[in-house]
């Protein structure tokens, strides 16, 4: 057992299940308010079958939606607050470059964003972004812009800081344990595979998973569950799309997925280009072979690859893997479950939430609580969806 797992039957404050960037940041802001907290995952930390682990995510203010832009100076504020309390460095500086056409909308409302919260950066045109980054040929004559403020996210190391103030503020992780049944109530009934918990309020943050412990509480979300390669590309010039050269993360707004991509750090010599999509699978069976329809993933790359970044070899070097957990709108779901009030779900975080934990994790904090959330939820809410399920309960 767990060193500070309380007996049998113990009443928790809030119980809060799986232990991904977002349920890791709830509880911690929880344990932060004193509350007695348990943070239940079912597999051995660290590990790689959600979406939260691998050494890299993109943190930006470039926003198309005016919700997220909104959210990120806090947000980058607690990434700060959370490296000073661990000690450890988590951000790293590089900027990003949105790339699009000029009449591509979403571009435009990036650049409306950018300019509306006073980010420093630069607009570009095809000529002057080819002088400026000799590396990117604007292949289509697309232009460009900066956000000087973005960079990149240690993944692996910020969860483990998260994890680890959690536990420093006295909240009980309990890894390897699996929760098995919910029984809704007044007072929460939380089986797992270990031992059986109760508490005043409960967090699902179960990532793809979200879905098989909803089910039995009478709502299906209607979540895409995606499997995403996350390739890496070897420079011809090593070093030449670099972070010491001061190559910045991008964002490529292509047709009908984007592609991303982040210059070479953690793996020296190789740059992580990726898109923004992928195959449907259940996370139970991610890696099963795909058929033979599948999503033409690494050809759409090669094919950008050779166009757009010709100092690339257009062959993936390495490839990994990672869930996506998508909304129809792409939009999170941070809400109370619609009949049990004191159930708390946070999930669909549709490939972009990373950079915005600390705030989700303080919006689910402040929902358990019963307290007002310090920024509007509409986007967020379960409502949105048209045709829910009834609750079978
Ligand atoms: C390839 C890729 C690139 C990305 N790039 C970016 C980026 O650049 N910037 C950015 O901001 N975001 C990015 N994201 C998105 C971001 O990583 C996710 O939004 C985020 O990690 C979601 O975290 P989560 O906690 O919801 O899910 P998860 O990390 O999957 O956590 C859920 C946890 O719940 C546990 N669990 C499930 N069921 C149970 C159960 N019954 N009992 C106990 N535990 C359970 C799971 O084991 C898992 O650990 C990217 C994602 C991927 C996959
Ligand atoms: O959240 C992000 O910044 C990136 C954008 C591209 C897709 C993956 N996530």
């Amino acid at each position: 057992m767990p060193a500070q797992s309380k007996p049998y039957s113990s009443l928790y404050d809030t119980i809060v299940v799986g232990a991904g960037i977002q349920g890791s940041f709830t509880a911690y802001h929880l344990a932060q308010r004193g509350r007695e907290t348990l943070l239940l995952e079912q597999f051995p930390l660290p590990h790689s079958r959600g979406s939260s682990h691998g050494q890299s995510r993109i943190i930006r203010h470039a926003y198309p939606q005016e919700h997220y832009a909104q959210m990120m100076a806090e947000s980058y504020r607690l990434w700060e607050q959370l490296e000073a309390e661990a000690g450890v460095s988590l951000y790293r500086q590089t900027g990003l470059l949105v790339l699009g056409a000029n009449t591509n909308p979403e571009f435009q409302r990036c650049c409306r964003t950018l300019v509306k919260h006073d980010v420093p950066g630069e607009l570009f045109t095809t000529e002057s972004l080819h002088r400026r980054f000799p590396g990117i040929r604007p292949y289509h004559g697309e232009v460009g812009v900066s956000d000087h403020t973005a960079g990149v996210l240690s993944a692996d190391r910020a969860l483990w800081a998260v994890q680890d103030g959690f536990r420093r503020c006295g909240g009980a992780l309990h890894d390897g344990e699996k929760v098995t049944d919910i029984k809704p109530g007044v007072v929460v009934t939380v089986t797992t595979s270990r031992g059986v918990y109760q508490a005043k309020s409960l967090v699902i943050t179960a990532g793809p998973w979200a879905n098989k412990l909803l089910a039995p509480l009478g709502l299906l979300l209607p979540f895409q569950t995606l499997r995403i390669k996350v390739c890496y590309w070897k420079e011809k010039v090593p070093g030449a799309y670099g972070v010491s050269a001061n190559f910045p993360c991008f964002l490529a707004l292509c047709a009908p997925h984007h592609i991303y991509g982040l210059p070479s750090n953690e793996y020296p010599g190789l740059v992580k280009i990726c898109y923004h999509s992928g195959r449907l699978a259940d996370p139970e069976e991610r890696d099963r072979p795909a058929e033979a329809s599948a999503l033409p993933d690494i050809q759409i790359l090669q094919d950008f690859i050779s166009k757009y970044l010709p100092g690339l070899v257009p062959e993936p070097a390495v490839v990994e893997h990672c869930m996506y957990t998508n909304t129809p709108d792409e939009d999170f779901v941070l809400d109370r479950h619609p009949k049990f009030r004191n159930i708390i779900i946070g999930a669909g975080f549709s490939g972009h939430g990373f950079k915005l934990a600390p705030v989700v994790g303080k919006l689910l904090c402040q929902l358990s609580v019963g307290e007002e959330p310090s920024y509007a939820m509409e986007p967020f809410r379960i409502h949105r969806f048209p045709a829910l399920p009834a609750p079978a309960l």
